[in-house]
């Protein structure tokens, strides 16, 4: 089993950033690719993401590469490369990344969406832009700011390959980073993506003043319609009770912290999608899963209320109060 002594994150948003100060704490020779020059520059600078991770100091010897003719490539020559930019973005990476990527070095895929349009998974993308490709999942309960700041955190490294797993927790673990291992990437993925879209739910239940009682109902229910989609898509239902499963919609359902929780208490208490989107300069990814779930879930004839009423109040379809009472008005059933 080889170390993991290289290790560079694409993405210098919160969660990118926080990544590579787990991997330079962890002891990893760590680069932080940076999309735009200009803001690899003011981070050198400044020895710090004030844009999207204010108050965390950068250690000296991360390095922070700009896009500039060969920085890419070089950062693709890592020993294992961390994707940490939104999930909309991910096809176009794999299409840039194809000439320098080493396809034995794992890449590992850290955003949690699903691609509007086709409804594909990060992984799904990757077998089709990068085939051959060693592949691993990250994915837990872990706000950037927490992680960032060496606040005790624990996520799922998943991968086909046991040894891939464990390469990859080795090269990340340190005091406060403790990665646990996983084989079925899809039930990872599933409920990464997905718990986005619930935690809007679950904001927007509070916003509106629905009440907590309303919130636990609510993530537990998504956690049901969430397995389905899981097992439909061939993951396991032991997944969705784990780190990546339970452990992060319960973090991000009952948390503000949650740009997606938020969002959707932003929209509870009135305000409309596109002016809290024109606001803010950081991603809300359960904006665009849930229109992809949804027609993923039609695709698989997965029933999917919860994820359905996100996605149509979301695009104006319906308000908060119609969903409500249609979703409590439906036909009731036995609970399993
Ligand atoms: N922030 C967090 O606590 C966590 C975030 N994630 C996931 O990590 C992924 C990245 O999220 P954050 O770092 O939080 O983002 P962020 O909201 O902090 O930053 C926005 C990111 O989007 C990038 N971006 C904007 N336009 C782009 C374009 N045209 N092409 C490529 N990249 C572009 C920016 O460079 C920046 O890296 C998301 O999938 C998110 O769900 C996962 C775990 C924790
Ligand atoms: O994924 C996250 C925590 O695990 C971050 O959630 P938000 O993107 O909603 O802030």
């Amino acid at each position: 089993m080889t170390d993991i002594k290289s290790l560079s994150v694409i993405g210098a948003g919160a969660w990118g950033t926080a990544l590579a100060l787990i991997a330079a704490r962890a002891g990893r020779d760590t680069q932080l690719w940076v999309r735009r020059p200009e803001q690899a520059e003011v981070m050198r600078r400044d020895g710090a993401n004030k844009r999207y991770l204010p108050g965390v100091g950068l250690p000296p010897d991360l390095r922070i590469a700009g896009d500039l003719p060969d920085a890419f490539s070089a950062a693709l020559s890592a020993d294992a490369v961390l994707y940490a930019q939104p999930s909309q973005y991910f096809r176009a990476f794999c299409r840039a990344a194809r000439p320098y990527l080493a396809p034995t070095s794992p890449l590992v895929i850290c955003a949690k969406g699903i691609e509007l349009g086709s409804g594909r998974l990060m992984t799904e993308i990757a077998a089709e832009e990068l085939p051959g490709q060693c592949i691993a999942v990250l994915s837990g309960p872990s706000f950037a700011a927490e992680a960032a700041r060496g606040l005790p955190t624990a996520v799922a490294i998943a991968a086909a390959e046991d040894t891939v797993a464990q390469r990859l927790m080795a090269a990340l673990s340190h005091a406060a980073f403790r990665p646990y291992g996983a084989s079925d990437l899809v039930g990872v993925e599933v409920a990464g993506a997905t718990k986005n879209v619930l935690a809007i739910a679950c904001g927007m239940v509070i916003g509106r003043g629905l009440g907590e009682n309303a919130r636990a109902a609510l993530i537990t229910r998504g956690l049901a319609e969430v397995s389905r989609l899981a097992l439909a898509k061939g993951g396991r239902s032991e997944t969705l009770m784990g780190l990546a499963g339970f452990g992060d919609l319960i973090l991000t359902c009952c948390s503000l912290k949650s740009r997606n929780t938020s969002l959707g208490h932003e929209l509870g208490e009135g305000r409309k999608v596109a002016d809290i989107l024109a606001q803010r300069h950081t991603v809300a990814e359960g904006v665009t899963t849930a229109a992809a779930v949804v027609a993923l879930a039609e695709q698989l004839q997965v029933d999917m209320p919860l994820c359905r009423a996100v996605d149509d109040i979301l695009s104006g379809r319906i308000n908060i109060d119609t969903a409500v009472q249609t979703l409590l008005a439906r036909p009731l059933k036995r609970e399993f």
